[in-house]
Parts: C-alpha cells; sequence; structure tokens
C-alpha cells in the first residue's frame, strides 16, 4: 500500500512503475486506486491510497494485511515535513501494522531545493522506528532516479 500527505506524488509512483513513464496528467486520488505492477516474473499488487485529510483515516485499512508500506514524501515541501511525521506515526501505531516493512520515498528530488536523506530521516524520527525493517530513499517519479532500486525494494517483499 502507497500512504502518504497528498501531492507527494503516490499516484505518479505508481504510474511510473506501471507503464515505465512519468506524466504531468495526474489528479488527486479520491479514496483509492488498485494497479498490479510486474517486475521480472513477480507481479506486485499496489494499492494507491487518496492522501487529503479526509481519507487519511482509511490507511490503515488498506494497509492491513500487506506485505509493505510505501510512505512518500515531497522533499521539496518541508513545511509539510511536520504532518508527515505525525501522520506516519500514527499509522504505524496500530497494532494490526506491528513489524509491517516500511519504505520511505523522498520524492521530488528533481526539483533544487529538496531536503536529502539526512534531512529526512530526522524530521520524519524514522531512526525512532524500531518495530520494523525500516528504508528510506531520495527518488524522483520525474526523472525516475532511484526507482529501480525501489522496484527491486518492492519486489524482494512481496508473496
Ligand atoms: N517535480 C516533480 N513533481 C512531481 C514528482 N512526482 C509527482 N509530482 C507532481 O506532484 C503533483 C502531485 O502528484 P500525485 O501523484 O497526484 O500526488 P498524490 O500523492 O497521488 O496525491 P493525492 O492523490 O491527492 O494523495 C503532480 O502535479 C505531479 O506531477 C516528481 O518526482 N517531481
Ligand atoms: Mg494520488
Amino acid at each position: 500500500a502507497v500512504v502518504g500527505l497528498q501531492a507527494s506524488g503516490k499516484t505518479s509512483f505508481v504510474y511510473v512503475i506501471g507503464s515505465g513513464q512519468w506524466s504531468e496528467d495526474v489528479v488527486p486520488t479520491v479514496a483509492y486506486n488498485f494497479r498490479k505492477v510486474r517486475k521480472g516474473n513477480v507481479t506486485i499488487n499496489v494499492w494507491d491510497i487518496a492522501g487529503q485529510p479526509k481519507f487519511r483515516s482509511t490507511w490503515e485499512r488498506y494497509c492491513n494485511g500487506v506485505d509493505a508500506i510505501v510512505f512518500v514524501v515531497d522533499s521539496s515541501d518541508r513545511e509539510k515535513f511536520n504532518a508527515a511525521r505525525f501522520e506516519l506515526h500514527q499509522l504505524l501505531s496500530q497494532p494490526s501494522l506491528t513489524g509491517v516493512p516500511l519504505l520511505v520515498l523522498g520524492n521530488k528530488n528533481d526539483l533544487e531545493d529538496h531536503a536529502p536523506i539526512k534531512e529526512i530521516i530526522p524530521a520524519l524520527q524514522l531512526d525512532k522506528i524500531s518495530d520494523r525493517p525500516v528504508s528510506c530513499y531520495s527518488c524522483s517519479m520525474k526523472s525516475q532516479h532511484n526507482l529501480d532500486i525501489v522496484l527491486n525494494w518492492l519486489s524482494d517483499r512481496s508473496h
């Protein structure tokens, strides 16, 4: 399941890994989208969840039973880091999600003023998460930077 604040790039991510192409034509997600993504002989079922405040209470439901949670952050929008940290830790505190591996993507690293990983880790308090495996990559859906690593990470955890 892919979660994160609105406009962080979740739908762009699913579109890029699904089609191999960047598109500017994404619209804010209402509720969720579902897409199957093939990577070699692994098929990954991806739930792309809406990030606007009114949908955030649904994240836990969609994350229930998944092999991994992907949390997307707009790394160029530092003003939203506090809200992102709050929503992430709120989600991870759900007992049903204990132990589920977490992948945090610092997206939009094509933008000049983006925060590097070493800034995102403390801002989101990823170093305080001790009940599950956590990975964090800087990436860009637009330039497709690091998406090969991300896709490998996901296919390694898909059952
Ligand atoms: N520059 C840049 N823009 C991006 C990148 N990824 C996404 N965007 C843009 O960010 C905006 C929001 O992208 P979405 O993929 O719709 O974001 P979302 O997280 O799915 O938003 P919600 O569905 O509302 O939760 C769009 O205008 C995208 O084109 C990126 O890597 N670089
Ligand atoms: Mg979306």
